[in-house]
């Protein structure tokens, strides 16, 4: 395991900032660190990057423990809405941060030539930040993340102030990243993107964990099933209903859950079978964002 964490707890003061997170990270996996506004997302990074103490808990990070400082060059961050001098150029930058890093001084024009290429910022590092994109700031901070070539990536929101393409440019960015054998923790509001990029996720809300495992198992199982028929019967209806007693009907349009393809056939039968017209029958899987607003809500509702 590249992360794997034990009950990391931190209150600021009194007020709780993420509480008995346990979690595990593979190597080479996109994982994904998601959970509402104020949930303790930050907390537990900054807790992973050094920039705080937790209240108590253990971790190991590639294989050493938390306060290891040595651990430290093997990991990058980018951090959350961070903002950089608009007079420095490109170049400037990744110097500063090159010697922030103290790498060798021989070997620094090369790495960050390797980097601007990764990032497709090449050719554009004469130029003063003022003058870049968003898009390009953001892939930028991503460069300057990746000088020390990582092992472990820290992402905080690394997508939210991009435009679709700017988002599929640093989606790509971690695709090559993870294809080189980088495991990267991804924080992001975005729950399509996570769904696309990551490997495994965890969910954690006011403070905890709600939910983790691997993105296909967690989505498995449960699917909507989409039916467009006419002349549905209240006796096809009430044999519908026992696969799914809160099956919508409206306007010869049925939307219900499944839980298997068995009951994508059967459903079909049910409506044939007792005379029914059926047009139409699509099945859509649970996705990311239905599973975590079902899990946040139902949660609060405790
Ligand atoms: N320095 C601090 N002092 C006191 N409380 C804090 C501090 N930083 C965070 N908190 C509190 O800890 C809780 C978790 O905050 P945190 O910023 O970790 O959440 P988050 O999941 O990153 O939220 P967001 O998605 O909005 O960035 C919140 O209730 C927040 O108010």
């Amino acid at each position: 395991m590249v992360i794997e964490t034990n009950n990391i707890t931190k209150f600021y003061g009194k007020k709780l900032g993420c509480k008995d997170i346990s979690i595990s990270v593979k190597e080479g996996e996109i994982f994904g660190f998601l959970g509402p506004n104020g949930a303790g997302k930050s907390t537990f990074i900054k807790i992973m990057t050094g920039l705080l103490f937790p209240t108590s808990g253990t971790a190991m990070i590639l294989g050493k423990p938390l306060n290891d400082i040595s651990v430290r060059r093997r990991i990058g961050f980018l951090p959350e809405n961070f903002k950089y001098g608009e007079w420095m150029t490109g170049e400037d930058l990744l110097s500063f941060h090159a010697s922030l890093y103290k790498l060798d001084k021989n070997f620094v024009k090369e790495r960050i030539r390797e980097v601007l290429s990764l990032v497709k910022l090449t050719g554009h590092e004469k130029y003063k930040l003022g003058t870049y994109s968003k898009g390009m700031q953001q892939r930028l901070g991503l460069a300057s993340a990746l000088l020390p070539d990582p092992d472990l990536l820290f992402l905080d929101e690394p997508t939210s102030a991009l435009d679709p393409i700017g988002r599929k440019e640093v989606r790509d960015i971690m695709t090559e990243l993870k294809r080189r054998g980088k495991t990267i923790l991804l924080n992001s509001h975005l729950l399509s993107e996570v769904e696309m990029v990551c490997d495994s996720l965890v969910i954690i809300n006011k403070g905890s964990v709600v939910i983790q495992g691997d993105m296909q198992e967690l989505l498995k199982g449960e699917e909507i099933l989409h039916i467009h028929a006419e002349d549905i019967s209240g006796e096809i209806l009430n044999m519908l209903k026992k696969i799914d007693e809160k099956l919508v009907f409206e306007n010869n349009r049925i939307s219900m859950k499944v839980n298997s393809k068995d009951d994508v056939q059967k459903t079909a039968a049910i409506i044939v079978n007792g005379g029914g017209k059926l047009y139409e029958l699509k099945t859509q899987g649970t996705n990311l964002e239905s599973k975590f607003i079902s899990l946040i809500e139902g949660g609060d509702k405790k």
